[in-house]
């Protein structure tokens, strides 16, 4: 027998299924999602855990009529497979292929680009005013899951959709887990009602004065028992929803697709805004998914059966050498406090919190208020250390900005998934720190070129008495050999790797090593090329650089971030600043434009981020013929 899912081609196909078949379908979209993760990796845990969901979203609504605004988006593949994606679903993730978040621009059932957290009830207030201005009739339904109602956002928007009154469907997706466990006291709140200790004290208690009316008492407890599901109703108000003006539905059984249909179908018929909480299992279905939802909210390439990742050997991760470092420093350093964003795991803080965890703080998907409350601790003599990826701390850019360096407050700033990040794509390229910090007055800005000089820098920023950031990369480290002593830096040092009369190449960061490898196949044509590691974005080396520049009449500077206003420009604003007008500049890193999803390697290669990519770049721009030969014997 064929499979339900080759046959379902939009959601007109869905609605004409009964029961059963949604449950078999349900059952095979498990199976393809599995089947496709294991080999292109992704959020396979949120996606397993909302397949009965998505169904009778798709069963009792009727997109793209109605809106659909999946908050975060890691979780819309049952969407994508659902609307006409399903031919193309083994492309997901990959340069070229379907995204692994909603995007209009794939299909008019993405009702609303994500990819950062907690937007989507704002979203769907703005949908839902203008649906209003212009008289239309549809639904506007956001989905959010527990983990993004903890960021700042989404409170913003209930407070507003509350006050207007709007025809709004908020669902709750509630699996207990953000991508480690949910923290917090709303995440609390949730809990007393998913287990409702009020219905249950209520109901015992009642129970126990009837029993002890004589005759008629266990009787009227058997008629009770009945009628619990009413009076669960009428005792479990979900009075925080409620007193904000939703009207609350729930809990429900989110794998239940027939209780789903029939409160969807409830919740279209009521004025106001609707907020329905219901009640998933994070990487329902598959077990080692079930057992780990953490390790599976976002995964590389795994095998099947065991559920083991399939992993090359290499070098420890950025984030790992980072983690170890900052308890080696805090072993000596007691000021030393840890905070992230809902991001233990993925910021390398839980290695941190397993031997400080009275240190450690983890606020929820709360950049802002992280930054803040960092802020506060630095002004009462302690050192925290924030540890954000790069595009999440775009969040926080006023909390830096008003918080923390107007006060030159000693905040560390440690910056992971800095530059290309490969897969997640657009949303979560980290590729616009420099800009946004380097324009911030006492703000001092480092990327290492590779993870042993990450320590030095870690070092150099517990040290520093004022605000100060150190950015670098996913994954892999470079392997180089990790020495033993964790020193300082100078800070607005540079270090001189090659020296060389015919161009000067100033690296930052990662790139740094192809600057070298860059320069090496340079030397083989005959062209010298020097390579200046230049660390510090802010305050640059000018000493160093204002010397090189008056020797050496090509400067080539390097970066894996946005060209604007990044470090390429902070050299160009210096030479412009010292009258270094006469020097041929050509600054190598991202233009203005997104950069999309694919494998890290294929965008390196894409941008010219690679030693090849970075020879071809100089050769085409200072040709051999014309420039070197020519000027070899004099000034270079
Ligand atoms: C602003 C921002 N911070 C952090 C993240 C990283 N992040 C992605 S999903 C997620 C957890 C979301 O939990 P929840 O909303 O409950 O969804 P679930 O995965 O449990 O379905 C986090 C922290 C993000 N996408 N955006
Ligand atoms: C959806 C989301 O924002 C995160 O799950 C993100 O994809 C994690 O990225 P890393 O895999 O780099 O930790
Ligand atoms: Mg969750």
């Amino acid at each position: 027998m064929g499979r339900i899912l080759d046959g379902i081609n939009g959601p007109k196909d869905v609605k004409k299924l009964t029961l059963s078949q949604l449950e078999q379908l349900a059952g095979e979209i498990r199976s393809e999602m599995i089947a496709t993760v294991a080999r292109t990796g992704g959020h396979i845990a949120p996606n397993l855990g909302v397949v009965e969901l998505t169904l009778a979203l798709h069963f009792t609504f009727d997109s793209p009529k109605d809106k659909f605004i999946w908050d975060v988006g890691h979780q819309c593949y049952v969407h994508k497979l659902l609307t006409g994606r399903r031919e193309k679903f083994d492309s997901l993730r990959q340069y070229g292929g379907i995204s692994g978040f909603p995007k209009r621009e794939e299909s008019p059932h993405d009702a609303f680009n994500t990819g950062h957290s907690s937007t989507s009830i704002s979203a769907a207030v703005g949908m839902a005013l203008a649906r209003e201005k212009r008289g239309e009739k549809y639904e506007v339904v956001a989905i959010i899951g527990d983990g993004a109602l903890t960021g700042g956002m989404a409170f913003e928007a209930l407070n507003h959709a509350g006050h207007l009154g709007i025809d709004l469907i908020v669902i709750l997706n509630d699996n207990e887990m953000s991508i480690a466990s949910n923290v917090g006291a709303l995440s609390s709140y949730l809990s007393r009602l998913r287990t409702d200790p009020m219905y249950f004290k209520g109901k015992e208690e009642f129970e126990t004065l009837l029993r002890k009316v004589p005759h008629i008492g266990p009787r009227v407890v058997k008629v009770a028992e009945r009628v619990k599901d009413s009076l669960k109703y009428l005792v479990v108000p979900g009075m925080l929803f409620e007193e904000l003006g939703f009207t609350y539905l729930g809990p429900i059984d989110g794998h239940n697709i027939a209780a789903m249909n029939s409160v969807f179908k409830r919740a279209k018929s009521i004025r106001g805004p609707v907020l329905i909480h219901v009640i998933t299992k994070k990487g329902k279905g598959y077990r080692p998914a079930e057992e780990n939802p953490d390790t599976f909210h976002g995964i590389g390439p795994f095998d099947i059966r065991t559920g083991s990742p399939i992993r090359k050997n290499g070098p420890p991760s950025y984030t790992s050498v980072f983690g170890n470092t900052l308890v080696q420093l805090a072993r000596e350093d007691e000021r030393i406090i840890g905070i992230t964003a809902a991001m233990p795991n993925g910021t390398g803080l839980d290695i941190f919190a397993k031997e400080f965890p009275a240190r450690f703080y983890d606020v929820g998907i709360a950049e802002q208020h992280a930054v803040t409350l960092a802020a506060g601790m630095a002004v009462e003599g302690f050192k925290p250390v924030v540890a954000i990826y790069s595009t999440f701390l775009q969040r926080a850019y006023d909390q830096i900005l008003h918080d923390v360096c107007l006060q030159n407050l000693p905040v560390v700033f440690a910056i992971d998934r800095a530059g290309i990040v490969g897969e997640d794509g657009e949303t979560h390229q980290g590729l616009f720190d420099f800009s946004y910090l380097r324009s911030i007055p006492n703000m001092t800005v480092m990327a290492p070129k590779d993870e042993n000089e990450l320590r030095h820098m870690l070092a150099t920023a517990i040290t520093f008495d004022g605000p100060i950031a150190l950015r670098y990369p996913r994954g892999s480290g470079t392997g180089v050999r990790l020495d033993q002593e964790v020193k300082p830096l100078p800070v607005g040092k540079a270090e001189v790797l090659r020296e060389g009369q015919h161009i000067v190449i100033l690296a930052i960061g990662r790139p740094v090593y192809d600057a070298l490898a860059a320069a090496e196949e340079l030397a083989s044509l005959g062209i010298e090329a020097g390579v200046i590691n230049c660390r510090f974005v802010k305050p640059l080396d000018e000493e160093l650089i204002k010397a090189v520049a008056r020797k050496v009449k090509r400067i080539v500077t390097v970066e894996e971030h946005v060209l604007a206003g990044g470090f390429g420009s902070a050299v160009l604003e210096l030479l412009a600043r010292e009258r270094i007008n006469d020097r041929e500049v050509l600054c190598l890193g991202i233009p203005d434009e997104f950069v999309p999803q694919g494998k890290a390697d294929i965008l390196r290669a894409k941008y010219g981020l690679t030693a090849e990519g970075i020879k071809k770049a100089i050769l085409s721009r200072f040709p051999v013929q014309v420039s070197y030969h020519k000027t070899a014997r004099g000034q270079a």
